[in-house]
């Protein structure tokens, strides 16, 4: 059977072979072709983009040089599409990423068509000199880009009917001058409101997590500005007579919060961003496409600090929160919740494996009409309808279920996604997936759920998390009183339990132990 690549991921071998050419590299590797597939407006590229990694990094990671802008390749030409075999031969170093790319198109596309996607998974997926750095790297996995493509892959593109013809205007020497006006400006708004938006991160989110993100986009600026030259930024500069340097808004200084500060920085930002992306392009596409990779960047990075935000505002009140299952409790679940409620628990989630659907509806109504009594959040494990099916005030998902974007559909913009993780890659991933908060565990041995020896994340994940991620999150697994305070110490503000609380013979009581040891 015939397996041909698409125009997209063969001009991505064609750039990598110019690449590795450039860099007097022996061989063409996954260095390289990383590289490449970062270059082009593919998917590919969308997805390094939304993983926050850019060219330049790349290139300066790997010492790698690009060919001058007149260097063409055979593989350009795409009216002869490649066939994968074809590509293995000339590509002997990047059969494995071949391969790997082969077997995720299959799943996915029919007749075989291998995509950049596809590229950049067998790069994921396949061992060799990128796999160290790309761990480095932290949010971008297999796993995260597979989720990527799944949902890509529900959206079929149609081509776009345009009744106009496309028509280039030679630019006159003021057209110019104006250009670089405009860009000059928008740099400097882009750079000022970075900073406000990273002293944010740095002095009151207190969020390393966030403010790597946010000085990785200012380092693309820098890389950006070097295409388009900063002494033609400088020389068109004018600042007497820019009108706007003496109209100032209102709503400027309008700032009831620092919530509204930020929000308004991070808009700032955006639309600086946008200015630069599309006036970049009069000058240097490689400079527009940096730009656009900001603005993608900047809106993913809106949505998690603002989730952060409302998140420590809405579970202010939430150190203890107790999962509730019928056959851990002693005298049944009912009662052990409500006992909790009584005794200060503020956070309930409702996690039954073994009732049906309509039993677990039944339930979930009652305990529904508890939590809102003691004016307690309730979380549904698992179940997205049944969330919205009993009005909780959330879902908790795990990394096998469904992908936030997919639960938001469901739950809407309201409702709490927590979503568990087991490795400081995840809770990374988690807070960029716009998670509302995260489980962290399993901390100790737990009889409550199944983990191999090798999965027990222990205090050490604790540790990691406490020091780089400030959305709301719960430590959770094996915790009960006598181990409560090593946890706290590890950084943790906030623990998940289930066993010590249902499994006790008066819930209540324990609940009050756990609780005081917050208050120490
Ligand atoms: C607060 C909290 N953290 C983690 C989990 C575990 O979720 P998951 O990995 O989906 O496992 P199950 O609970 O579904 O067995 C949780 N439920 N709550
Ligand atoms: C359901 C669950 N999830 C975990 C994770 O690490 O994601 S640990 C865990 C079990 C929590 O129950 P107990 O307090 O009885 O150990
Ligand atoms: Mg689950």
């Amino acid at each position: 059977m015939q397996h041909l690549l698409t125009a997209g991921a063969q001009r991505a071998l064609g750039l990598a072979e110019l690449i590795s050419g450039a860099s007097e590299a022996e061989a063409t590797d996954s260095r390289h072709l990383l590289a490449a597939l970062a270059h082009e407006e593919s998917r590919a590229a969308e997805i390094l983009l939304a993983h926050q990694i850019a060219q330049a990094m790349i290139l300066q990671e790997f010492e790698l040089t690009l060919p001058g802008t007149e260097a063409e390749s055979d593989l350009f030409a795409t009216q002869v599409p490649l066939e994968l075999s074809q590509a293995i031969q000339r590509f002997p170093a990047l059969r494995d990423v071949l391969n790997q790319a082969l077997e995720q198109a299959s799943q996915t596309s029919l007749p075989v068509e291998i995509g950049s996607e596809h590229l950049l998974w067998g790069v994921l997926k396949t061992e060799g000199p990128h796999t160290q750095w790309l761990l480095s790297q932290g949010a971008i996995s297999a796993d995260s880009v597979e989720a990527t493509f799944q949902s890509q892959n529900q959206h079929v593109a149609e081509p776009i009917d345009v009744d106009f013809a496309f028509r280039t205007v030679p630019a006159t020497v003021s057209d110019q001058t104006n250009t670089f006006r405009t860009i000059d400006a928008a740099a400097n708004r882009l750079r000022e409101g970075l900073r406000v938006v990273e002293d944010f991160l740095r002095f009151t989110l207190d969020d390393a997590h966030l403010t790597r993100l946010l000085k990785s986009t200012r380092h693309q600026l820098t890389e950006a500005l070097q295409f388009i030259g900063q002494e033609s930024l400088i020389a068109s500069r004018d600042t007497l007579q820019d009108v706007g340097t003496a109209i100032s808004s209102t709503s400027e200084f309008d700032r009831p919060s620092l919530e509204h500060l930020v929000k308004a920085n991070l808009k700032r930002v955006q639309e600086a961003a946008r200015t630069l992306e599309e006036f970049g392009k009069l000058i240097s596409v490689e400079a527009a496409a940096i730009f656009k990779q900001m603005r993608y960047a900047l809106y993913t990075l809106e949505k998690s600090v603002l989730t952060c935000v409302s998140s420590q505002h809405r579970l202010e009140d939430c150190q203890l929160y107790l999962l509730a299952s019928e056959n851990l409790c002693h005298h049944g679940s009912g009662p052990a919740i409500r006992e909790s409620l009584a005794a200060g628990v503020r956070i309930v989630q409702i996690r039954e494996k073994e009732l049906s659907d309509r039993r677990l509806l039944e339930h979930g109504r009652r305990v529904r009409k508890w939590t809102r009594e003691a004016g307690a959040i309730l979380i549904m494990n698992d179940r997205p309808d049944l969330a919205v099916a009993i009005d909780a005030d959330g879902v908790h998902v795990g990394q096998d279920e469904l992908p936030v974007r997919e639960v938001r559909q469901i739950v809407g913009s309201r409702r709490f996604i927590g979503v568990s993780t087991h490795n400081i890659e995840q809770a990374r991933q988690a807070v960029l997936d716009g998670a509302d908060y995260l489980g962290v565990g399993p901390t100790f041995t737990t009889a409550t759920k199944n983990f191999t020896e090798a999965e027990y994340a222990g205090l050490d994940f604790v540790k990691q998390v406490a020091a780089e991620i400030t959305l709301p999150w719960f430590a959770i697994g094996g915790i009960n009183a006598d181990n409560l305070s090593a946890v706290l110490e590890a950084g943790a503000t906030r623990v998940a339990v289930s066993s010590v609380i249902c499994n006790h013979e008066h819930p209540g009581e324990m609940t009050r132990d756990l609780l005081e040891q917050f208050a120490r």
